[in-house]
């Protein structure tokens, strides 16, 4: 059985500065993977590079064993994506956004119509009927962000920090939604810097520091009998830059 996601020798620099410097890793199907790093380590690089919004310059990432570079159609079908800094048609009602997606996808318009309704409803963005995007708030973004990605119903899900800004009582719905993605056979990569968040949802982990993966694997195996919190500090070496203080702060 291929892997949901097979990432071998991923590497990125921008002009001098190497932002990921050799990535392996593989997601095995139907798991729930939660990706971590400081700010700057190379998450955001790596997953847009995965699901081919930005082309590597060296290594592949394979969807279900479809190469995102050489069969885009056949690997970005089985994909669901909320990239960082969603760019979105600023112009179009969160609804119009929905429509416009799932009609470049290919799908029928009652199927578009039907789940547009159901998602709308189930991430309560009753706004989003006649607000324009460029209206919304951050949260709203993601949420609609969310919507995109899983109109298609696809069989992975690539999420840039989904809970980010997001209020709690739609952090609960979008952990319940993700949830039942998994249990229903759907496998997930989501970038996050809540270390509490990662250990409650997600069955895998990997640690990226400075453009490599310094663990992977279960939770259990990544955590070592310590708290990922714990064990994220002392993988990426950050405890004395945490431990600073400023002193002209005390009184
Ligand atoms: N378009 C770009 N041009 C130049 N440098 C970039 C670009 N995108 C990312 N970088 C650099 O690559 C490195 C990795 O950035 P990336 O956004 O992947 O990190 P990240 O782990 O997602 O960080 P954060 O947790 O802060 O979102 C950083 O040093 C960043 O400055």
């Amino acid at each position: 059985m291929h892997a949901a996601l097979s990432l071998t020798g991923l590497r990125k620099s921008f002009g001098t500065s190497r932002a990921v410097d050799g990535i392996d890793l593989v997601v095995p199907p139907g798991a729930f993977l939660g990706l971590v790093g400081q700010n700057g380590a190379g998450k955001t690089t790596t997953l847009s590079m995965a699901v081919g919004l930005l082309r590597p310059d060296a290594g592949r990432s394979l969807v279900f064993g479809h190469d995102v570079w050489a069969a885009p159609d056949e690997a970005k079908a089985l994909i669901g994506v909320l990239p960082d800094g969603l760019a979105m048609p600023e112009r179009l009602t969160g609804r119009e956004v929905l429509t416009y997606q799932g009609l470049l996808r290919g799908m029928p318009r009652s199927m578009v119509d039907q789940r547009a309704d159901e998602l709308l409803g189930v991430l309560e963005l009753d706004r989003a009927e006649k607000t324009l995007v460029i209206e919304y708030s951050t949260g709203m973004r993601k949420k609609i962000g969310l919507a995109t990605a899983l109109l298609h119903a696809p069989r992975l899900l690539v999420l840039d920090e989904p809970f980010e800004a997001v209020d709690p009582v739609s952090a609960a719905t979008i952990k319940t939604i993700l949830r039942g993605f998994v249990a229903g056979g759907g496998s997930i990569v989501l970038s996050s810097h809540v270390m509490a968040l990662v250990e409650q949802l997600c069955d895998h982990v990997a640690v990226i520091d400075r453009g490599k993966v310094a663990a992977a694997g279960s939770l259990a195996h990544v955590q070592d009998g310590r708290s990922l919190e714990e064990r994220f500090v002392e993988l990426v070496e950050g405890e004395s830059a945490a431990a600073k203080e400023l002193t002209w702060l005390s009184r």
